[in-house]
């Protein structure tokens, strides 16, 4: 293409997405790929935006695809993208992330430097400032958040397919790939790439699903030892109190929409390759079948599995205390239809990557009762399933196939 044909092209496409978008899961996958347009800021709900933009193009696919972040007070990133694949299962995957040529599977593994930040011991500190805010009840707070993140830097640029093929690989989980930054906007193309456990809510014509999840621990190797964490979470009072926060905020929020909601009394064991969780299926019917899946999500988001009880008193402590933007760590990716319909997954167990750079991310939910020492050793465990697909541990080391 000339300058000018490039120029053009640019212009027209406001986003020009280097990666496509995916989501993976076994039991829809979706793959966007260009962009016709970006969901403009505005006073009337996203939903609107996204069925306006939608409605105004032309031929093409009739969805919006994207990020919505951590902050509510900040932009999300939705587009519409030129072109869809999309199957159940994830037949449609792997045409759109082909497995790498042998000759790029020979290279040498990378070299990593990986920096805490902050470090694992100024988090158990944040925690147990945490600890004391909540003793002394401070603006009501019941439950907090508290992430850290690994810097990581590679000696070559990280490949983000290889690395989505690698977590689609957990079929416990949805995998995702939201591209952050156009191709050819300067900058190295920017992407968040995870493994999410956790539906948000996902809305088929009257009916919306939500699978919150909160409590957790790491699985073992030896079978007896996984059961026995998986019981002592079960039985665990600290994390049945942690876990309700997040019910009962989703089914206050969820109740004036829907003619019926139900969730079970008691949690149930959730698990992906890594973690046992706490979940809880929430089922219900909405009084209106065309209010949109993005809206819901947004008046949900962030639920306390991520941010806190009380919820701005918790996202105001967590910006103090954590130091750093979360962006679109624990924000939502998913779409959404003109007909409203769509799936909405928390952004957790995942990575912002740029060029040789990632930056991940992990969290865990303190409460009265929670061990500072316990919540730092739970980020670890959610570091793993990420560290665990690009092969090394969380101090870059190559990981040996016993770890694998
Ligand atoms: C915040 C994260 O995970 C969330 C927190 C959990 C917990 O505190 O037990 C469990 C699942 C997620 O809702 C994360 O993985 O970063």
């Amino acid at each position: 293409m000339c300058d000018a044909a490039e120029k053009a092209a640019a212009e027209a496409a406001p986003f020009a997405p280097a990666l496509p978008f995916a989501l993976v899961s076994g039991e829809e996958t979706l793959v966007g790929r260009g962009c016709l347009g970006l969901v403009e800021d505005g006073p009337s709900p996203l939903g609107e935006r996204a069925r306006a933009l939608i409605e105004a193009g032309g031929a093409g696919p009739r969805l919006v695809v994207g990020a919505l972040p951590f902050d509510r007070a900040a932009a999300p990133h939705l587009y519409r993208p030129a072109e869809l694949s999309r199957s159940a299962g994830r037949s449609c995957f792997a045409a759109a992330f082909p497995p790498p040529s042998l000759v790029r599977g020979a290279a040498p593994p990378p070299r990593w430097e990986v920096t805490p930040e902050p470090s694992l011991v100024a988090y158990e500190s944040a925690v147990a400032e945490v600890l004391s805010r909540m003793a002394r009840r401070e603006e009501g707070l019941r439950k907090i958040v508290l992430s850290r993140s690994l810097r990581l830097l590679a000696d070559r640029a990280i490949d983000a397919s290889a690395l989505l093929r690698a977590l689609s690989e957990d079929a416990s989980v949805t995998a995702f790939c939201v591209p952050l930054v156009a191709a050819g906007s300067g900058e190295a193309s920017r992407a968040l790439v995870g493994a999410t456990p956790e539906l948000l809510l996902s809305k088929r014509g009257a009916r919306v699903v939500s699978h919150p999840l909160a409590g957790s621990a790491r699985r073992a190797c030896e079978d007896a030892a996984d059961r026995a964490a998986a019981e002592g979470l079960l039985a665990s009072e600290k994390d049945r109190r942690e876990h309700r926060e997040v019910v009962t905020a989703i089914l206050d929020l969820l109740a004036p929409y829907c003619t019926e909601l139900a969730a079970p009394e008691a949690p149930a064991l959730a698990a992906t390759a890594s973690m046992w969780h706490l979940g809880t299926r929430i089922v219900g019917r909405l009084r209106d079948a065309a209010t949109s899946a993005l809206d819901l999500a947004a008046l949900l988001h962030p639920t306390p599995a991520v941010c806190g009880t009380p919820r701005a008193a918790a996202a105001r402590a967590i910006a103090e205390l954590e130091g750093y933007e979360r962006g679109f760590y624990a924000g939502a990716v998913g779409w959404c239809d003109a007909a409203g319909d769509g799936a909405w997954h928390v952004a957790i167990r995942c990575a912002e990557i740029a060029g040789r750079e990632a930056r991940l991310f992990a969290g865990a939910g303190i409460v009265a009762g929670s061990d500072p020492v316990a919540e730092g050793e739970e980020t670890s465990a959610k570091f793993a399933a990420l560290l665990g697909a690009l092969g090394i541990d969380e101090h870059g080391r190559v990981r040996s196939e016993e770890q694998a």
